[in-house]
């Protein structure tokens, strides 16, 4: 059976005369986290985007579902990404809204339900991240970066998405609240079975919950193997990455934790 959920072929995205990606080919399996890896400005944000419909591609071929995405009218389009649950690297909730109102934001726009319907749902969307009930009236300004990322993470989770694009979730976070996050990624993956797209640069993320990691470099993807078989590759940047003294560190704290 094809487990594939998103299927890359010779993708290329520029800005003007600054080529992005060239060729890159990228799968996303059905149930997996992949993490997506590679140096500043490398891409990976932008590859994101391209997914999810936020940058228009210049070449190549991008298929969901096995459908691709280029050939679809804007109707079917917008189909395929009510599949997808997005959390940006970026304040992820409006700041006028209580956390309630914000997680019930996607269930009003997007589906019948009445608002009282939609905000019953996000209650639960916050139990299920760990959130207690009393934060759902809690305007995001009054959260901490872990809770401001759980209640991001609801809100991505709102429509019960098929694929989960994840920017840099820990980025910002203390370690303990960074590795709490980790933890309830890898739980909500085992309960509710999506696949994530999990862009990072955080090296206990990649060895925590990461089935498989890809490597962008020189505009494609490097390799896309188990950890292990990544941080084996003959390249100048992995070995930096993953050998230098974070990678060691972060190597340790997960051989510990076995
Ligand atoms: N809207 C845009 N207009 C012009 N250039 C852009 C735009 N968005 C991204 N770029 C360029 O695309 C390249 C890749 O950017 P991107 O943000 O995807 O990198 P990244 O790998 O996510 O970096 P980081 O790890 O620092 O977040 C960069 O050269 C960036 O300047």
């Amino acid at each position: 059976m094809d487990d594939t959920v998103i299927d890359i072929e010779r993708l290329e995205n520029r800005f003007g005369t600054n080529v992005v990606h060239q060729d890159l080919n990228l799968t996303l399996k059905h149930g997996e986290i992949l993490g997506v890896v590679g140096g500043s400005g490398t891409g990976k944000s932008v590859l994101l985007r391209s997914i999810v419909g936020l940058k228009p591609i210049d070449a190549g071929e991008i298929r969901v579902f096995g459908q691709r995405l280029n050939t679809l009218s804007a109707a079917q389009r917008a189909a395929v990404e009510r599949r997808f649950g997005v959390l940006f690297q970026q304040g992820a909730l409006y700041s006028s809204l209580n956390l309630e109102e914000n997680i019930a934001l996607p269930l009003v726009e997007h589906t019948p339900l009445s608002r009282q319907d939609a905000e019953h749902i996000a209650r639960m969307k916050l139990a299920l991240v760990g959130l207690n009930p009393s934060a759902a009236q809690q305007m995001p300004a009054a959260l901490s970066g872990g809770m401001v990322k759980r209640a991001a993470l609801a809100r991505a989770l709102a429509l019960d998405p098929d694929v989960l694009f994840l920017d840099e979730p820990t980025a910002g976070l203390d370690p303990i609240s960074a590795a709490k996050f980790d933890q309830l990624l890898l739980t909500l993956r085992d309960a509710l079975g999506f696949c994530v797209f999990l862009v990072t640069h955080d090296l206990d993320t990649l060895y925590t919950v990461c089935d498989r990691v890809a490597v962008i470099s020189q505009k494609r993807v490097l390799v896309a193997d188990t950890l292990a078989n990544v941080a084996a590759t003959d390249d100048a940047w992995i070995q930096d990455y993953f050998h230098g003294p974070r990678g060691r560190a972060a190597t340790h704290a997960a051989q510990e934790a076995t």
